[in-house]
């Protein structure tokens, strides 16, 4: 999880192919309408992504009833998104928050290419982004490392605290 831009997939990506877990990114999930919404600068209303988090909840669920682990990219900003997600797989969905500065972040949208999300929603999707309570199962990483440091943090934490 983290907004736009904090490098769900590229960690993902390489979280994944260590791990040998599936993938699902969940950018893929969103009805034409929201990615249409976005790419014309508009930020999704809680309306517009609803029917999106079930989506998701539906494949992590999936995932959960088949005993099989995965990854999920979703930018999950609020509290109530992350309860919609881990619906039905209440103990078993970790978060991973993606966390940095708008500077940080900011400047790695601006450089990215060929992507929907224009980097003018970012001031947005902070402004969304409800901070990981301390009742919430996750892992909190900052994204300032390269993305193969960040994707070992998270294993070694996932390791430690959860035995994987
Ligand atoms: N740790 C990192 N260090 C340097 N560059 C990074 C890092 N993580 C991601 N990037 C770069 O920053 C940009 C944003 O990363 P990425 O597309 O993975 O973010 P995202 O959270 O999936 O974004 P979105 O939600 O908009 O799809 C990409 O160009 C990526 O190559
Ligand atoms: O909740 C949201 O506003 C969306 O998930 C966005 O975060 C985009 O999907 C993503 O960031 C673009 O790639």
């Amino acid at each position: 999880m983290g907004v736009s831009g904090s490098g769900k997939s590229t960690v993902a990506g390489i979280l994944a192919g260590a791990l040998k877990w599936d993938l699902q990114e969940g950018d893929d999930l969103h009805p034409d309408s929201n990615v249409e919404k976005m790419a014309s600068g508009q930020p999704l209303t809680d309306a517009d992504r609803w029917p999106w988090l079930e989506t998701i909840a539906d494949w992590i669920r999936a995932h959960t009833e088949a005993g099989e682990p995965g990854i999920v990219t979703c930018s999950a900003l609020k509290r109530s998104y992350r309860d919609v997600l881990e619906r039905g797989s209440e103990g078993r969905v970790v978060f991973v928050h993606l966390a940095g500065t708008r500077e940080r972040i900011s400047g790695r949208l601006n450089a990215r290419m060929n992507h929907f999300m224009p980097s003018g929603l970012l001031d947005t999707q902070l402004s969304t982004l409800e901070s990981i309570g301390s009742d919430e199962e996750a892992i909190v990483v900052d994204v300032g490392p390269p993305p193969a440091e960040i994707a070992a943090t998270i294993i070694a934490e996932l390791e430690r605290t959860r035995g994987i």
